[in-house]
């Protein structure tokens, strides 16, 4: 068997295309621009890519777009003070704060004094709890990004079996209630997890979300399962740089019924949703219909 390839860019490029149109609406309709402000501390090389892709594509989608790039020794107070401003400016309507943040900074503490209602990134533990009991939330953009080409690659997934692997409170915890709340059957496996390979093999959807290069092999994957990639990781391989996920790509893609790549896959559409988030945030604000198929 070999897979078919869930082409993350093109599906990126296309919710892009549907988050503009709505942008031009809302334009012409209520003269509202909805308005993303990105917060960036310190140096982190490959922040600062993500961090310009994302005020690229927020113009493009014709979005207004505030960079604030803060020097690595900003103290807590001064980014807390940024973040009440931002949650207090009314052509605001997204605030995100680029993770990781140097270690002296609360991360906890930055995240949940931005207003819940602007938190695009759904990490605020309002959003979380929301998220937890299936009411309306902001939802974290990776998981949204990969419930969003699971739906379409499936149409529905209810009772499906599947594995989380990783409980990062930015993918694992809310892709597994994502899942749930499309009626997968859920397992969230971690390092502890006893006879991983044995509980992979179960699932017909595999989330691999440890950050650990390659460490999921196709003899793990069930024939025809879906795997989705969420790993971004640098190797060095035969003195060349290369970008792989947590799935081992190969074997994967002989064994599953379809997989997303990396690059090209779950990556794109991180970025993607959190434009999508700014566009629902904005409505929400202005007691405006939220667009379709751009939310949980
Ligand atoms: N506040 C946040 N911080 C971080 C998040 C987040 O969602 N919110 N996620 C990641 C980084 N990230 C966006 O911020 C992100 C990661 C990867 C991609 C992407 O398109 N990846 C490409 C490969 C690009 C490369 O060469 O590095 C791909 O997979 O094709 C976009 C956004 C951590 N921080």
């Amino acid at each position: 068997m070999s897979a078919t390839v869930i082409d993350g860019r093109a599906f990126a490029a296309k919710v892009r295309e549907q988050v503009g149109e709505h942008v031009t609406r809302l334009k012409e309709a209520h003269g509202i621009t909805p308005g993303l402000a990105v917060v960036l501390v310190g140096e982190d090389p490959a922040s600062e890519v993500y961090v310009r892709s994302k005020g690229k594509m927020t113009l493009e989608v014709g979005m207004k777009s505030v960079e604030h790039k803060l020097s690595a020794q900003t103290g807590q107070q001064e980014l807390l003070d940024l973040i009440d401003a931002l949650n207090n400016d009314p052509e605001i309507h997204g605030i995100l704060v680029q993770l990781p943040l140097p270690d002296h900074l609360d991360e906890d503490l930055v995240i949940n004094s931005i207003a819940p209602a602007k938190d695009v990134d759904g990490f605020h533990v309002s959003n979380v709890g929301l998220l937890g009991t299936g009411q309306k939330s902001m939802v974290p953009c990776t998981p949204l990004g990969c419930l969003m080409m699971l739906r379409a690659h499936h149409g529905s997934l209810s009772g499906m079996n599947a594995v989380v692997i990783g409980r990062s409170n930015i993918v694992g915890k809310p892709m597994a209630q994502l899942l749930l709340g499309d009626s997968c059957t859920v397992t969230i496996a971690h390092s502890r997890t006893k006879d991983l390979p044995e509980v992979v093999r179960r699932a017909d959807i595999v989330v691999a979300a440890v950050g650990r290069p390659e460490m999921v092999p196709g003899d793990w994957i069930k024939p025809g399962a879906t795997v989705i990639d969420v790993g971004i990781n640098r190797i060095e391989r035969d003195g060349k740089k290369k970008l792989v996920g947590d799935a081992d790509y190969d074997s994967c893609a002989a064994v599953a019924g379809a997989i997303t790549p990396v690059p090209g896959g779950v990556g794109p559409m991180t970025i993607a949703c959190l434009l999508a988030n700014t566009v629902t945030a904005c409505c929400r604000a202005n007691g405006l219909e939220e667009p379709e198929g751009l939310t949980a």
